[in-house]
């Protein structure tokens, strides 16, 4: 059978951080809501079958949005934290995945992926046995810092890059690093150090900067302007 494609979309935030009146995802951004954004260009995408959502237990939200009812669109219950949500949801996929497809994981956070950086990480990493993410060189200086405010040290940025999402593995490889990972109880904050840990290589896809994750209230204007000027060179 041939290898297919497939997406993860942990979309079981309460967003804390944000601090606002409902979980991050759902908050109003250019005419629809952030998830909306989120999943536009893996919906769209010719070769992804189905994006699994895994959403927090009583999401009032999710039901609300017409988007709810794509074809395409599975959702389940989500865990504790975001990998626990991301591995729930491989485990719930072993009936229909197979071990070599590609399973692409995007954060329900990042409105602003473009279309050609999905069809860049699938024509970059489809022909390759390992998987990869969308990520951006840094280009701050970075400082190591201690007691809330005291710099350590200048931190050599040559070889640190921003992760971003979407994260492209294998099926097999995925749940598996994953599950053994937080069998170990090791900090996942992202699918390629479960791999990393596991023992396994991945490569970066260099994606545009604007690729940004809404965290805090402050990231909410600046992808709206990111999302005007890329509605504009549409
Ligand atoms: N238990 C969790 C926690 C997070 N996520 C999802 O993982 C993505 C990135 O996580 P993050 O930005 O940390 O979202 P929150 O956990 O909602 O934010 P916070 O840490 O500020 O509460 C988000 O789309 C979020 O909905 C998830 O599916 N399941
Ligand atoms: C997956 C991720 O977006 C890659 O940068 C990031 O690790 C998510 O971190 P969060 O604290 O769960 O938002």
């Amino acid at each position: 059978m041939s290898v297919r494609y497939w997406a993860v979309v942990p979309a079981a935030g309460i967003g804390s951080r944000m601090a606002s009146d409902r979980p991050k995802q759902y908050l109003p951004l250019q005419h629809k809501t952030v998830i909306e954004h989120s999943l536009q260009h893996l919906l769209s995408h010719e070769r992804i079958e189905a994006v699994y959502i895994p959403l927090a237990e009583h999401d009032g939200y999710w039901p609300d949005l017409r988007i709810s009812r794509h074809p395409k669109i599975k959702t389940l219950l989500g865990g504790k934290e975001r990998a626990d949500s991301v591995l729930n949801t491989l485990t719930a996929m072993a009936d229909v995945a197979g071990d070599q497809d590609w399973v692409l994981v995007h954060d329900a956070a990042r409105p602003c992926l473009r279309k050609q950086s999905v069809h860049l990480l699938l024509d970059t990493l489809s022909g390759e046995s390992r998987g990869g993410i969308l990520a951006n060189p840094v280009n701050d200086t970075i400082k190591k810092v201690a007691n809330e405010d005291e710099i350590l040290e200048t931190v050599d940025r040559q070889q640190l890059w921003q992760a971003q999402t979407p994260q492209m593995f294998r099926f097999g490889l995925l749940r598996d690093s994953l599950q053994r990972a937080l069998a170990a109880g090791v900090n996942i904050t992202d699918e390629a150090s479960a791999v990393e840990w596991a023992g396994h290589s991945a490569k970066v896809v260099c994606g545009p900067s604007d690729n940004i994750k809404i965290t805090r209230a402050e990231d909410l204007p600046l992808a709206e302007f990111i999302l005007s000027r890329q509605n504009e060179s549409c």
